[in-house]
């Protein structure tokens, strides 16, 4: 008899052969878009104990999960984050990750890994590995159909707090062109509003990939209000924390962030300098015949004045 985790692994690999890349292969099952844009000026988050700044005092990365029910828009999302046209068809994905440079209304600016995944069962076992190091995981549903937001409650909340207990969740409604439809039983505002203060959400918000509108949910990644309470968790927590968002500052908080180190060193510097000031200014006495110098100076030019 198979081991258990011999058993899931087969069934994974089965299972995903069937599946076609976005691109069109069928040959690779998991969907990358392109080279990694992780630039000199992006340094991902990995170990316990990272701040805001990398080493270079460079921005750092945030990851950003996206789960949900199966079709209920999470790679279109992600496609228009990364500012990519919609795609009206559905091809079934399995594991992407982008970089994605959200850039706020008022100038504000942040580097965000977004990893999209599965929302089919058939990844159940594989899906945990991504949730390592995040620091938000998106809990996306279709508001058009309210199954999604069940499942929410039922799976997808239970499973991102056991993976990742210390992420921030905000929960988040796809698809919001479909309510001028009307021709559905939507999810309305209310109740999603409500859903999100049951699950310990930061906030609910609605998106559109097909209406290319998904100002809602950059501005929840990168509001203030996301960032202060995200910075002040991460203070809370002591250096031997052992929860799997090790820096989990919001998205929107990485570019103040990645100004603290150099205005600490700044003033460390200063208070140096102030010492050897003081010192200086003991040892002034015996220099008082130099300070003086000057006076002859203005004999001098007296004297030329006079001459002229
Ligand atoms: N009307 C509308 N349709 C959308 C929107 N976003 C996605 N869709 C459609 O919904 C279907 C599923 O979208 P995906 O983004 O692939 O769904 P997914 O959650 O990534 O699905 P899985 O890969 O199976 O987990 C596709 O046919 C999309 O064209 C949207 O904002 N509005």
């Amino acid at each position: 008899m198979q081991p258990p985790i011999t058993g899931e692994l087969r069934r994974t690999a089965s299972t995903s052969a069937g599946v076609r890349n976005r691109e069109g292969g069928a040959g690779s099952n998991i969907r990358r878009s392109g080279p990694s844009r992780f630039g000199s000026s992006v340094t991902m988050v990995h170990g316990r104990g990272s701040s805001g700044s990398g080493v270079d005092g460079s921005v750092v990365t945030r990851k950003v999960m996206l789960v949900g029910d199966v079709s209920c828009g999470k790679t279109a999302l992600l496609g228009a984050l990364a500012g990519d046209p919609f795609r009206q068809g559905y091809v079934p994905s399995v594991f992407d990750s982008r970089s994605v440079t959200l850039n706020g209304t008022d100038g504000r600016s942040a580097d965000i890994l977004v990893l999209d995944n599965s929302g089919s069962s058939h990844y159940d076992t594989v899906r945990p590995l991504s949730y390592q190091h995040a620091s938000v995981v998106l809990l996306c549903f279709d508001i058009s159909r309210p199954e999604t937001l069940h499942s929410i409650h039922v799976k997808w909340h239970r499973e991102a707090k056991s993976h990742c207990p210390s992420a921030h969740l905000l929960l988040v409604g796809c698809k919001s062109d479909l309510r001028l439809s009307k021709s559905q039983r939507m999810v309305s505002h209310h109740q999603a509003s409500e859903s999100a203060t049951q699950l310990g959400a930061m906030c609910y918000v609605e998106c559109s990939a097909k209406d290319n509108d998904t100002n809602s949910v950059r501005d929840a990644l990168l509001s203030p209000t996301t960032a202060q309470k995200m910075r002040r968790q991460h203070q809370q927590r002591t250096p031997t924390d052992t929860g799997c968002s090790s820096s989990a500052d919001a998205a929107g908080s990485s570019v103040a962030e990645g100004t603290r180190e150099p205005s600490t060193f700044k003033r460390t510097a200063s208070k140096r300098l102030l010492r050897r000031l003081s010192l200086l200014r003991e040892r002034q006495p015996p220099r008082a015949a130099p300070q003086e110098a000057p006076a002859p100076e203005v004999e001098r030019d007296k004297k030329n004045c006079a001459i002229m």
